[in-house]
């Protein structure tokens, strides 16, 4: 960023363990996502291929290279895991992640309905080769509703016993389940029992795809809180946000909360 006399929230440099923006790629033309990732490669610490797409999507070795030029990391989109899980076949995906050298893969069930011990056998199995970002929370509206808060908590402290290294807060691509309501607010119940936790806020990353949902997590969070979902052309908004310039952000208060 520029040089500036305004005295702005500190932000640690890449690779950085907190503080992270994670975009979501839905499936975007080549030049589109290179020119995303090339204008903006400082802010942006992985790039999630949102659930299949990485199946459908043209150019994906090409994206992939293109991030790792950009020291940029990338993920699969938890919902994948759940497909190949639901048919059986978790050796394949295995091997779908092996052939991409991925480093990450996110381990889910907003989709299936398996318990949360059950996600975490695969937390631990998929920990032994990758790193493993774990998800809470369900996809369905109706489903999300009647997970109260503490099983919330229990179900994050299992996925980091489990072994995953940060744990994402589900809001899907719209904002409108897991942790929000329907109609887009944040349970406020959930995001403050999580926060009362001694749960270090970098081990959370939370999905963020709307304004108000960035908005809220970085007035609670401060500047360096992980955010997901994030959409390309969201990049360098979210960036001022996290550093009060903006008017939704503009008064942010530089302490930071329970970031170890
Ligand atoms: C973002 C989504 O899914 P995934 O986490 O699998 O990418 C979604 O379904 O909105
Ligand atoms: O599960 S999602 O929305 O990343």
């Amino acid at each position: 960023m520029t040089d500036t006399i305004l005295n702005l929230p500190k932000r640690e440099g890449k690779p950085r363990q907190k503080g992270l923006t994670i975009l979501i790629d839905n499936g975007a033309p080549l030049t589109l996502f290179m020119d995303t990732i090339r204008s903006a490669s400082a802010y942006i610490d992985f790039v999630k291929f949102g659930w299949g797409t990485s199946l459908v999507t043209h150019f994906l070795q090409e994206k992939i290279n293109y991030l790792r030029e950009h020291h940029i990391e990338f993920f699969f989109g938890g919902t994948l895991f759940e497909k190949f899980l639901e048919q059986d076949q978790i050796e394949a995906y295995y091997n779908y992640c092996k052939t991409y050298q991925c480093d990450y893969v996110e381990i889910s069930n907003g989709t299936v309905p398996i318990a949360n011990h059950e996600k975490a056998r695969f937390i631990e199995a998929f920990a032994r080769e990758f790193t493993v970002f774990s998800e809470v929370g369900n996809k369905d509206v109706a489903q999300a509703e009647h997970q109260d808060s503490s099983e919330w908590l229990e179900n994050i402290q299992e996925d980091l016993e489990a072994g995953a290294n940060k744990v994402i807060t589900e809001a899907r691509e719209s904002g409108t389940s897991g942790m929000c309501r329907g109609d887009g607010n944040v349970r406020q119940d959930i995001f403050e029992q999580i926060i009362d936790s001694d749960i270090p806020l970098e081990r959370l990353i939370f999905e963020a795809p709307t304004k108000r949902l960035q908005t809220f997590f970085i007035r609670q969070g401060g500047a360096n809180v992980n955010l997901a979902n994030i959409a390309l052309s969201d990049v360098i908004s979210v960036e001022t946000l996290r550093l009060g310039l903006r008017s939704d952000t503009f008064g942010l208060s530089f302490v930071e909360k329970n970031v170890q």
